[in-house]
C-alpha cells in the first residue's frame, strides 16, 4: 500500500490547486483522475474553456450573414479544431504541472473508498491501494440524462461534452433544457448558423431572473432565430433514418408536437459525481441530491475527509471550486478566517450574446424580503460604447437599498457584462455607497462607464 500525506480524488480546479499547494509545502501528494482526457478537470476540458472558445468563434461567425450553410459548416469545423487545440494544450500543461513535481504522483484510474483512510484506484490494468489520514474529494458533477424514451444509445442525442466533438454543424438543433448550458449552446449554435429550438419544461425562461431581464434575453435570442417552447414535456426522441424526431407535449394543454432535428442536446442539469466513490465505508454522508454534506470549512461528516467543487452541491462554478481551495489552505496553513458563509454575494455570467451577468438580489427577491429599494435601469441602446460596437440590445438594472445607499444587486445584460459585473462585485464587497460607481472616473468609451449612468 502506498502512503501519502494527502490523497485527492478528482483533478478539478480546487483539487489540482490544493495538490500544488501541498506539494510546495513538502507534503507527499497523490491525485487520482479517472480519465486521461480530463487532467485539469471539467472547466478546461469540457466546460468553461471549450465553450467560451466556441462562443468567441460563434461571435465571429455571426458576421457571416451572406454565407451559405456549407461555408458556415466549414467555419464551424475549424472552430471545433481551434477548441480542441486550446483544450489539449491546457490539459497537457495541467498534467505536467503536477506530474512533473517530485512530491506528486498522478494516478489515472477510478478512485473509490475502501475505508476511511484507504482509497482504491482502478486503472485500465490493475487496482492500487493508497492510504492517507487526509483525503480530499474533488470529483465534480456529471450531466443528468433525463428518463426520456429513446435518448439512451441514440447517436443523434448529445450532452454538452459530446456535442463539442461534433464536427458537422447541425442544420436543426433541438436543445432540451433552457438553463445555463441550454442558453449558451442555443446562442452559440444560432450564431454558427443552426436553426435552434429550446424545449423548456418550466413555464418561464430563466425563472430566477426578474421578468424584465428575462423578457429582454428572450427577445434578443429570438432575434437570432431561436425558438423557445415553454411547458414542453419531452416524451421521446426517435432516430428515423438520419434524423431525430422529438415528440413533446405542452404540459398545460396536453397538445402533442413533433420536431425534426439533426442533433438533440440534453441540457437538463448536472448532478454531483458521487456514485463510484463508495462513500458509506468512509463515513461521508450525502444529501437527497447526492451532494456531499460539508461544513463551512468543507469538512464532510468524516472530519479527515473534505470535499471541494461541484461534488458538494450548491453553486457550480470554477471560481467557487477555486475559493474552496482557499478555504482549505487558510484552515490548514493560515489564520482559519476564510469560510463558505463569508462568500456572498457571488457574481455569475451566462455567456449568451450579449452575456447576462448578475450579482446579489434582483428586484423581485429584494421586494420579497421587504427591503425598501430604489430600482435603476438603463437600456444598452443608451450606452455610447454599445453604439460603437453596433450591439445595442440589452438592459442594465441595479437594486439599491434606499435607507443605506448600498448596492443590493445588479443585473447586466450587455456586451462585456461578464467583465463589468466584477467592478460592481468589488464595490459591493467593499461596502461602497452606490454613489461610488455613479461618480467613478471610468475610461471612455467603455462598457464600464455605463455604471455612471446606471447609478445616477
Ligand atoms: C458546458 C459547461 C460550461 C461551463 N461553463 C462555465 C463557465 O463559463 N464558468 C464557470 O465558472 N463554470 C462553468 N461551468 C461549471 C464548471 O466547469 C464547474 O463548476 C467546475 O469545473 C467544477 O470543478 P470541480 O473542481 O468541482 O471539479 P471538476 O473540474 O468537475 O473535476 C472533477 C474531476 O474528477 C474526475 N472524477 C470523477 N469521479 C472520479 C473518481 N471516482 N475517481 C477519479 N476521478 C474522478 C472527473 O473526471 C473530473 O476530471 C461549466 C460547466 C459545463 C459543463
Ligand atoms: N456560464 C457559466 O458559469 C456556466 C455555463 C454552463 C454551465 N454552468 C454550470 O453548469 C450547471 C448545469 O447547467 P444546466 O444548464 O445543465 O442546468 P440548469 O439547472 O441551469 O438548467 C437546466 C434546465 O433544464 C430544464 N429541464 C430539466 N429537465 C427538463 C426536461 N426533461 N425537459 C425540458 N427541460 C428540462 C430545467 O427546468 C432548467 O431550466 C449550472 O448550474 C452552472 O452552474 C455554468
Amino acid at each position: 500500500m502506498n502512503a501519502f500525506d494527502v490523497i485527492i480524488i478528482g483533478f478539478g480546479k480546487g483539487g489540482k490547486t490544493l495538490a500544488a499547494e501541498f506539494a510546495k509545502r513538502g507534503r507527499k501528494v497523490a491525485i487520482v483522475e479517472r480519465s486521461d482526457k480530463m487532467y485539469g478537470g471539467t472547466c478546461i476540458n469540457i466546460g468553461c474553456i471549450p465553450t467560451k472558445t466556441l462562443v468567441h468563434q460563434a461571435k465571429i461567425a455571426s458576421g457571416m450573414e451572406d454565407s451559405t450553410f456549407e461555408e458556415r459548416s466549414a467555419f464551424y469545423r475549424n472552430a471545433i479544431a481551434v477548441k480542441e487545440s486550446v483544450t489539449s494544450a491546457l490539459r497537457g500543461k495541467n498534467y505536467h504541472n503536477l506530474a512533473d513535481h517530485p512530491n506528486v504522483t498522478v494516478y489515472t484510474g477510478v478512485g473509490s473508498f475502501v475505508s476511511a483512510d484507504v482509497v482504491s484506484v482502478r486503472t485500465s490494468t490493475e487496482e492500487i491501494w493508497l492510504t492517507s489520514k487526509q483525503i480530499i474529494i474533488n470529483t465534480g458533477a456529471e450531466t443528468i440524462i433525463p428518463p426520456i424514451e429513446g435518448v439512451a444509445d441514440n447517436s443523434l442525442v448529445y450532452t454538452s461534452t459530446s456535442i463539442m466533438e461534433l464536427t458537422d454543424l447541425p442544420r436543426r438543433l433541438v436543445i432540451v433544457g433552457g438553463g445555463y448550458i441550454g442558453l449558451e449552446f442555443a446562442s452559440m449554435y444560432a450564431s454558427f448558423g443552426s436553426q435552434v429550438t429550446v424545449l423548456e419544461s418550466y413555464p418561464e425562461l430563466i425563472a430566477r431572473e426578474d421578468r424584465d431581464i428575462a423578457a429582454s434575453v428572450k427577445e434578443t435570442l429570438e432575434k437570432k432565430g431561436i425558438v423557445f417552447r415553454m411547458n414542453a414535456k419531452v416524451q421521446s426522441v426517435k432516430h428515423v433514418e438520419n434524423r431525430a424526431v422529438v415528440v413533446f407535449s405542452d404540459s398545460q394543454t396536453d397538445e402533442v408536437f413533433e420536431l425534426e432535428a439533426d442533433a438533440v442536446l440534453l441540457a437538463t442539469g448536472r448532478r454531483p459525481n458521487t456514485k463510484d466513490l463508495n462513500l458509506k465505508v468512509a463515513g461521508v454522508e450525502t444529501d437527497a441530491r447526492g451532494a456531499i454534506i460539508v461544513d463551512e470549512y468543507l469538512k464532510t461528516t468524516n472530519p479527515n475527509i473534505r470535499a471541494v467543487g461541484d461534488v458538494k452541491g450548491g453553486l457550480q462554478f470554477t471560481y467557487i471550486s477555486l475559493d474552496d481551495y482557499r478555504i482549505i489552505r487558510e484552515d490548514l496553513f493560515g489564520d482559519k478566517e476564510r469560510k463558505t458563509s463569508d462568500r456572498n454575494p457571488v457574481a455569475y455570467s451566462v455567456f449568451i450574446d450579449p452575456p447576462l451577468a448578475r450579482i446579489g438580489l434582483n428586484e423581485d427577491e429584494a421586494r420579497k424580503q421587504n427591503l425598501d429599494v430604489i430600482i435603476k435601469k438603463l437600456p444598452v441602446m443608451a450606452i455610447p460604447r454599445a453604439k460603437t460596437l453596433g450591439e445595442t440590445d440589452g438592459l442594465l438594472k441595479a437594486v439599491i437599498d434606499k435607507n443605506t445607499g448600498k448596492i443590493v444587486g445588479c443585473m447586466l445584460f450587455a456586451p462585456d457584462a461578464s467583465e463589468v459585473i466584477n467592478i460592481v462585485a468589488m464595490a459591493m464587497k467593499t461596502a461602497q455607497d452606490y454613489t461610488f460607481l455613479r461618480d467613478f472616473i471610468f475610461t471612455h468609451p467603455s462598457m464600464s462607464e455605463a455604471l455612471n449612468d446606471l447609478f445616477s
